[in-house]
Order: structure tokens, then C-alpha cells, then sequence
């Protein structure tokens, strides 16, 4: 039987002592697709990116790539992941450090190894650092460092974790760039506290709120909100018809609310109207413009 080619995450769950960190999280993300987490400081991204390479073993809930779950080694083998706050090995240079992260991969022994260390070192501007010791680089290179040990061999399942974390302008649109440059088999998730540039490198982004998985937004160039429902066209028009500043544009598949410039009030007003409603019914999608209006109620636990 052929296999999904994609991650599948289903109700998982993950605490530490009573404090639940992930509260029955589930999503699909096909292979090809990058993927940018977002939420307040705490929110829980880096406890989902650490369950989801199988660093943190969840409670409940099942996690697979390509149908491989993340205590196989194939799965091990299909990843490359950059983990917040990792550690320079001191006596080590950038190659040897890339050496011995080829090392941990049973894919990437003899040759090959050599000509990874090189592309990678390339990709992310690297080349004038390669035999410096660790402990002389500056943050920002040493985080370029742990980005690219990420991408050696080409893996099929990139997770990074606020990965351009310390990087200046220019090497932040470096990793913009080589994302977008990503190829549409491999499959990328990565945290960041940037709007602007999970706008630029993601297909998508997911937003995390205590834990809880609130809303997939999938990206587009316009600053537009919208907003698609299952909910009929006439629940539709009942939910928003007292409001005129919104449009609704009743499709036929799906119907689609459509917000042109979103402010908050329109914001506060959306989610209020939805609450009552079951979260599966409603996919929501947005420009840049109509994220930071969602933090700043998040911020604010007006959702
Ligand atoms: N090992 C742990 N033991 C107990 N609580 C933890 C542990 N690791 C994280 N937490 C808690 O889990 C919650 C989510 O933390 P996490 O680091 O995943 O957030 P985050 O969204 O990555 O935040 P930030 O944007 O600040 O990096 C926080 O309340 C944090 O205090």
C-alpha cells in the first residue's frame, strides 16, 4: 500500500506533572509544504516541535511521517531538526561539527558526507567560518551553524526551532530564500516570532494558544482576512447580517466571509459571533495585516 506522504499528528496530548503543555492537537501537513508555528511567549511551540521529532514521547495521541513514527530510526534518518538553545561542542570546529553531525545519520557516511558539509556551508554563508572553533563564533553564526546541520543530506522532514533566532537582516533573508528554494518533497516546520517572515517563508501558519492548536491559516499575498465555513449560507448570513462592514460571499463548495483591512473590533466581533460554533466548521485565512491583530487579543485572552 502506497504511503501518505505527509505528517499526521492525531489528539496529541502532553503534560508535565498536572500542568498540560499540549492539549489534543491534531493536523495533517503534506510533504512540499512549509509550515510557520506562531503564539505567545509559552504558548507551547517548542514542547510541540520537541514531541514532534520524538525528543518529548507524548502521553497520548499518535504522531507519523510518511507513516514511520518518530522512535523509528528511518523517521530519525528522514529528519533534519535545529533545536532552540543547542549546544556548541567547545573543541570542535564548524566542520568537525558538521562532520559529527553527519555521523549521528547512517544516510550520510564516506563521501557523500564531504560534499553535504560543503552545500550546506555554502547555502548559509558559511564558508569563512568552517575552521573556526565553535566557541569564537558569534551567536548569530553559530545559530546559522545549527540551521544548516539541519538541512545536511537533504532531509525529507525539516523542524526548526526559532531559526532565525540572532541572525541579522540579511541572513534572516538568506533563510527566507532558502526555504522558499526548499524542494516540493520535503516537508518544513519552523517557530518564529517574526510575522513578517512566517508570511514570506510559509505556506502556512499555525497559531498555538495555551497549548491548543486555534487556528491553520493558509497564506496568501493580500492583506486581506477570510474566513470559510462549512455552516450554511443562511447560518452565515444570520451570524454576520447585523454588521456592514462585513462582506459575506456565499460559495458554492464552501462559503467564504471575507474582511478587506480586519481591525480588531472586527476581530473581537468575529470571534465572538464563532464562539458558540465548533472549531472543525471554520478554517480561517489571512494576509500579514490580519495576524498582529490576533496576537494582540490572544495577549489580551479576549479568545
Ligand atoms: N520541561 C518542562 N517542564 C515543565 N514545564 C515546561 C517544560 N518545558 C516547557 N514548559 C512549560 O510549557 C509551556 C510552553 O513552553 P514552550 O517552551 O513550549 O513555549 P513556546 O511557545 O516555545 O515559548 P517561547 O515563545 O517563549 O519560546 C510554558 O508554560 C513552559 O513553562
Amino acid at each position: 500500500m502506497e504511503q501518505p506522504d505527509c505528517l499526521q499528528v492525531n489528539n496529541l496530548t502532553f503534560s508535565v506533572g498536572d500542568k498540560m503543555l499540549l492539549n489534543g492537537l491534531s493536523f495533517e501537513v503534506v510533504s512540499g509544504k512549509k509550515v510557520a508555528l506562531l503564539g505567545l511567549n509559552g504558548a507551547g511551540k517548542s514542547c510541540l516541535i520537541r514531541t514532534l521529532t520524538g525528543e518529548f514521547k507524548a502521553e497520548k495521541g499518535e504522531i507519523s511521517f510518511q507513516s514511520l513514527r518518530p522512535t523509528e530510526k528511518a523517521f530519525k534518518d528522514k529528519l533534519g531538526y535545529q533545536a532552540s538553545g543547542m549546544l556548541a561542542l567547545p573543541n570542535l570546529s564548524c566542520r568537525e561539527y558538521l562532520t559529527f553531525c553527519c555521523s549521528l545519520k547512517s544516510s550520510l557516511s564516506g563521501d557523500n558526507q564531504h560534499h553535504y558539509i560543503e552545500l550546506v556551508s555554502e547555502q548559509w554563508n558559511l564558508t569563512e567560518n568552517m575552521d573556526i572553533p565553535l566557541t569564537k563564533l558569534s551567536q548569530g553564526n553559530l545559530q546559522k551553524l545549527f540551521v544548516a546541520q539541519a538541512f545536511l543530506g537533504n532531509p525529507e522532514y525539516i523542524i526548526l526551532d526559532e531559526p532565525s533566532q540572532a541572525l541579522d537582516p540579511i541572513e534572516q533573508q538568506r533563510f527566507i530564500d532558502n526555504l522558499n528554494k526548499l524542494s516540493y518533497f520535503r516537508l518544513c516546520l519552523f517557530s518564529s516570532h517574526h510575522v513578517n517572515e512566517a508570511v514570506r517563508a510559509a505556506d502556512s501558519v499555525m497559531m498555538l494558544h495555551h497549548g491548543r492548536l486555534i487556528a491553520i491559516l493558509d497564506l496568501h499575498s493580500s492583506d486581506e482576512f477570510w474566513l470559510v465555513t462549512k455552516l450554511s449560507e443562511a447560518e452565515i448570513l444570520e451570524l454576520f447580517s447585523e454588521d456592514s462592514n462585513i462582506s459575506v460571499y456565499p460559495q458554492s463548495i464552501k462559503n467564504l466571509v471575507k474582511f478587506e483591512q480586519i481591525d480588531i473590533a472586527q476581530w473581537q466581533l468575529l470571534v465572538k459571533r464563532l464562539s458558540d460554533v465548533d472549531p472543525s466548521m471554520v478554517e480561517l485565512g489571512c494576509g500579514e495585516n490580519a495576524l498582529m491583530p490576533m496576537f494582540a487579543l490572544l495577549a489580551n485572552e479576549d479568545i
